[in-house]
């Protein structure tokens, strides 16, 4: 990979340790997936923030690096939210921990939001055809299918060395005949609400890490989008898909029809609503909202579901802190009910998760990974079902 003089020179160790480490990983990346050179970047979104998936070598790493990222950095969800962690009952031990975390990539001049939807921050914007460093899927697949910004599924570690450089290594996504896509997927039903989530789930399975192409009956909005996408890179590890009609690239001359097709049916979305993920051996104690991240429009809908209603049981909706604090009456209104709007994590990366046994949520994300990386059986559901079936909510 062609690398420029300055390039070279912060190889060489010139500019110092982190960033010839970060040059070298960049470089190692090139090389792998031959790169013809690097590019400037957007921004980066950084995984690899929970002390739940970080640990402490995790914290060791990052402690260790010293310089400054070269272009606007926000962070992936952490384990808690970083005020009202006691609430969530998280310990003491593990807020310190995490704190240290947050801590050693602020003092990097990575800014702590810390949140897998960054595109509803008002500082962050992407936009079609930026070339991005982010690593959270969900993430990356909205920034790819849903603006098309052009990013590729970044690692943390390969992130943070992007925002450290202000580069990133010209392969993958980032080049246009990477982006065609390669099965086309027809949905013969009208889709609403968490249709989309189970249609992700579905999908990802059988397209795996290839670019789908949906012909659709229904026209998803930006919600939707991000709840397919994000199911999509759960269950299977799509980072980029088109939607005819709706999707910024679906229109591209360049594009042929797939060859590969396939239906997805009513009858097997049905089926996902009815199957339980994991051992579902009890009923639902729980229910969560926000994977990803809610955007203003989703906390609009849950507080109106809650509208008279009280829960009895733990009920989390998940969103950034900038989203809950630009929208402070929401939250009022959707905590009258019992609920809590946490910020900064959510249930799949907060150790908060552990204490319960069963939750009802809406993702199809959630749904795939609760099982896995929380041993807790998922129900997925419409958000007034989740309320319902998890939260037990009943008329105040
Ligand atoms: C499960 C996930 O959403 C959160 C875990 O991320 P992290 O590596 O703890 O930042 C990661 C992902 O899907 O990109
Ligand atoms: S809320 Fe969902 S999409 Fe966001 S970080 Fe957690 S698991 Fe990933």
């Amino acid at each position: 990979m062609y690398l420029t003089p300055e390039e070279e020179r912060i190889m060489s160790g010139e500019s110092g340790p982190t960033l010839q480490k970060a040059m070298e990983i960049l470089v190692a990346l090139g090389d792998i997936y031959e790169a013809d050179r690097l590019i400037p970047i957007k921004s980066a979104q950084i995984a690899g923030v929970s002390y739940k998936t970080m640990g402490d070598a995790g914290l060791e790493w990052i402690s260790d690096l010293d310089g400054k990222v070269q272009v606007p950095s926000i962070l992936n969800p952490a384990g808690m939210d970083l005020e009202r962690w006691q609430e969530m009952g998280v310990s003491a031990e593990f807020a310190q921990k995490q704190q240290e975390i947050i801590q050693a990539y602020s003092s990097l001049g990575i800014e702590v939001q810390c949140t897998c939807t960054p595109y509803y921050l008002q500082s962050f914007s992407a936009t079609y055809g930026d070339h991005l460093a982010w690593s959270e899927s969900s993430a990356v697949s909205y920034a790819n299918s849903v603006i098309g910004a052009r990013t590729n599924r970044e690692g943390g570690p390969s992130a943070l060395c992007a925002a450290l450089v202000g580069k990133t290594a010209n392969y993958g996504y980032h080049l246009d005949e990477n982006r065609i896509p390669e099965l086309m997927i027809s949905v013969d039903c009208e889709l609403d609400a968490s249709d989309y989530a189970v249609l992700g789930y579905i999908a990802g399975k059988a397209a795996g890490k290839r670019v789908p192409l949906f012909r659709m009956r229904s026209t998803p909005h930006r919600d939707q989008l991000k709840a397919l996408g994000a199911a999509m890179a759960a269950s299977g590890a799509v980072a980029l898909y088109h939607v005819e009609g709706v999707t910024p690239e679906s229109c591209r001359k360049d594009f042929e029809l797939p060859a590969e097709q396939l239906t997805i049916e009513r009858t097997q979305i049905d089926e996902v609503y009815e199957t339980v993920s994991g051992d579902g051996i009890t009923e639902c104690d729980s229910a969560a909202v926000g994977c990803p991240h809610c955007s203003p429009e989703e906390l609009e809908e849950v507080a109106a579901k809650l509208e008279g209603k009280v829960v009895d049981n733990n009920v989390w909706i998940f969103t950034s802190r900038e989203v809950a604090e630009f929208n402070p009456r929401l939250v009022e209104r959707i905590e009258k009910s019992g609920a809590k709007v946490l910020c900064d994590t959510c249930m799949v990366v907060s150790p908060a998760t552990d204490k319960l046994s069963h939750m009802a949520v809406n993702s199809g994300k959630a749904y795939a990974y609760l099982p896995g990386m929380c041993k807790v059986a998922a129900t997925i559901a419409n958000i007034e079902k989740c309320m319902e079936k998890g939260g037990g909510s009943h008329s105040d």
